[in-house]
């Protein structure tokens, strides 16, 4: 799907017939059995399913955490199946930013410290990372905190600073693994909302795994995964309340 200028075609990631296996042997689990899969620019998108589908596995692929056995995977026109693994790191660091359930905030570093950990990744000076770092948490509702440990915070608030470090990089792609599912209702709503400005941004892309119900709505499209493959796509949260298959 790439073209000539790195873009592609409306899509940011552009999945075919990926397979992915674990183990080997009597142990050996195929978790991707040739997924086909599609997320636009300009979207966020949530994919869903039962526990053990796929989903995580998925994410990993997408974001080039993992290796995948085979099939074609392209995000923003780069085909991650044609890089070396150095290189996919680097498109990584570059492209991707990453939002977890638990946060994953280093307990030891400030709130600035820990937002800036992306940009000293990719090589920015310290002092540049700090202010862009502490200009981000301003805007996420976090202003006079950056000296704080995470310990500090509320749940919410935590999870504000894990959008501040995914996003500091002004990354593309933004891959969300459980997002809210340590938050209350409110609090988990505000963080959708959050991720759904960002996901409608224009270029850039927000992937969402959840089995939080709860937040199901705020999703711009929805991706059910079953046993390793995707089976249904619904342009809308109200069209996948509609079929009731689930
Ligand atoms: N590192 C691993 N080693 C072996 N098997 C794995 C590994 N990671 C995942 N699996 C297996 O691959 C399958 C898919 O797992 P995956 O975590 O992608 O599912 P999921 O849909 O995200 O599940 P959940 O909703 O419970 O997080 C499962 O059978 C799982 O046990």
């Amino acid at each position: 799907m790439a073209n000539t200028n790195g873009q592609s075609n409306g899509f940011a990631v552009h999945v075919r017939n990926v397979t992915k296996t674990f183990g080997t042997g009597e142990a050996k689990v195929a978790a991707l059995k040739g997924v086909d899969f599609d997320a636009r620019m300009g979207e966020m998108l949530m994919i869903v399913g039962p526990s053990g589908c796929g989903k995580t596995t998925l994410l990993s692929v997408i974001a080039g955490t993992l290796a995948f056995n085979g099939g074609e995977i392209d995000v923003f026109g780069t085909p991650l199946h044609g890089l070396k693994d150095r290189d996919v790191t680097e498109f990584r660091k570059k492209n991707v930013g990453f939002i977890f359930q638990q946060f994953n905030l280093i307990p030891t570093l400030s709130l600035v410290e820990n937002v800036s950990v992306p940009l000293l990744i990719n090589g920015v000076s310290r002092s540049q990372a700090e202010k862009k770092a502490s200009e981000l948490l301003d805007r996420l509702g976090l202003a006079g905190r950056g000296n704080d440990r995470p310990s500090l915070l509320s749940g919410g608030q935590q999870q504000r600073v894990a959008i501040a470090r995914a996003l500091v990089h002004d990354p593309r792609l933004v891959i969300c693994d459980e997002p809210t599912s340590a938050l209350d209702k409110d609090t988990g709503g505000k963080i959708m909302e959050l991720l759904r400005d960002i996901g409608r941004s224009p270029n850039r892309c927000v992937i969402v795994v959840t089995h939080d119900n709860r937040v199901f709505k705020y999703a711009d499209r929805m991706t059910e995964m079953e046993d390793g493959r995707v089976q249904r796509v619904h342009e809308s949260y109200s069209q996948y309340e509609q079929k009731g298959e689930h």
